[in-house]
């Protein structure tokens, strides 16, 4: 059983208390229909210690401690508990000196986002679709009051809680286990983060629309995603597969996402970068060994997928909720 008390008891305080009417029967939903590898999962989540490390850095990277905290051998004991929820996908971390190399160095799409959002100081950020929880982490390092996340991967939550077990049982940051068709109009959060989420939704325009009834008045929407070159009428639906991707549906061009963002409503829409992704950035390593970009790319022409699409280009969107 997963325990979201600490959770509840938080936001009964706060200006998230209205989640409370819904959300406890909505995980209670969620813990009836366990993923088969949930009993092993909580098993090794116990065995990792949730003693206060000497050092965390957020700020530049999301980095716990140092090898020094642990006692001779530990190192080894830990790698082995963490290497048992593979695969890592969202990192890096290095925690206790030890470096988890993951898929996606996530750090970089963090370093294009940043420059470009309002101050998160004081803030309370919520993280739809939060991969296991990554981003959050490096919200807190710019001073965000909380981070809340939610994302429907089992595994992520897993990896989630792995982590912040190793920050001392950190309360500041939350990873939910649902999708965000599952949320209410809470009308409660200052920043809301919508990053690689919006092209697995079947319902584009309603999906900016249940993110902005997330957000306070005046609150600011950060959204990347999936684009594809073009002017405000061009948009992608692959026919199937994209980059071996499946549950696929709409990939506009940054120009189109702002017209769609205009028309639901958002204000001072502003297209803040684009960019094509590379193999460094999204490649199998030591943590992730399943295929990963490399081999989803066209290898005689690696401007396009092996589906013949244009190859991953990524837009980030900044945008106003005037209500
Ligand atoms: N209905 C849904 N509601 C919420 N989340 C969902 C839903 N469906 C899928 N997801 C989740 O959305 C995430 C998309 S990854 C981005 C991670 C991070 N944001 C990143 O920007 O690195 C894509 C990428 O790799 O770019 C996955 O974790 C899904 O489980």
């Amino acid at each position: 059983m997963f325990d979201f008390s600490d959770f509840y008891q938080l936001i009964a305080k706060n200006r998230l208390q209205n989640w409370l009417t819904v959300l406890p029967s909505q995980l209670a939903e969620w813990q009836d229909l366990p993923h088969g590898d949930m009993p092993k999962w909580l098993r090794v989540l116990k065995k990792i210690p949730t003693d206060a490390p000497s050092t965390v850095e957020l700020k530049d990277s999301v980095t716990i401690g140092s090898g020094s905290d642990l006692q001779p051998g530990h190192q080894a004991k830990l790698e082995n508990l963490l290497r048992s929820f593979h695969p890592w996908r969202k990192g890096p971390y290095t925690v206790h000196g030890l470096h988890i190399d993951t898929e996606w160095r996530s750090d970089w799409k963090w370093d294009r986002v940043l420059p470009h959002i309002s101050p998160l100081k004081g803030r309370y950020v919520l993280d739809v679709g939060c991969g296991n929880g990554y981003h959050m982490w490096r919200m807190l390092g710019e001073g965000a009051a909380l981070t809340v996340g939610i994302d429907p991967s089992e595994l992520f939550l897993v990896q989630f809680e792995a982590i912040r077990r190793l920050m001392g049982n950190d309360q500041r940051a939350h990873l939910l286990p649902l999708g965000i068709e599952k949320l209410s109009e809470l009308k409660a959060f200052d920043t809301v983060f919508s990053m690689g989420v919006l092209y697995h939704r079947r319902s584009p325009l309603d999906h900016l629309i249940q993110l902005k009834n997330q957000l306070v008045k005046g609150g600011e929407l950060v959204l990347e995603t999936l684009v594809i070159d073009g002017d405000e009428n061009a948009v992608l639906v692959p026919t199937d597969r994209y980059a071996q991707m499946r549950n696929v549906y709409f990939f506009p061009s940054a120009k189109a996402l702002k017209v769609w963002l205009e028309k639901v409503g958002f204000t001072e829409v502003r297209i803040v970068d684009e960019c094509v992704t590379t193999t460094d950035e999204q490649r199998s390593t030591n943590w992730m060994t399943h295929n990963s970009l490399p081999e989803y790319l066209d290898q005689d022409d690696l401007t396009k997928t092996v589906e013949g699409y244009p190859a991953p280009k990524r837009a980030i969107l900044v945008a106003k909720n005037p209500d």
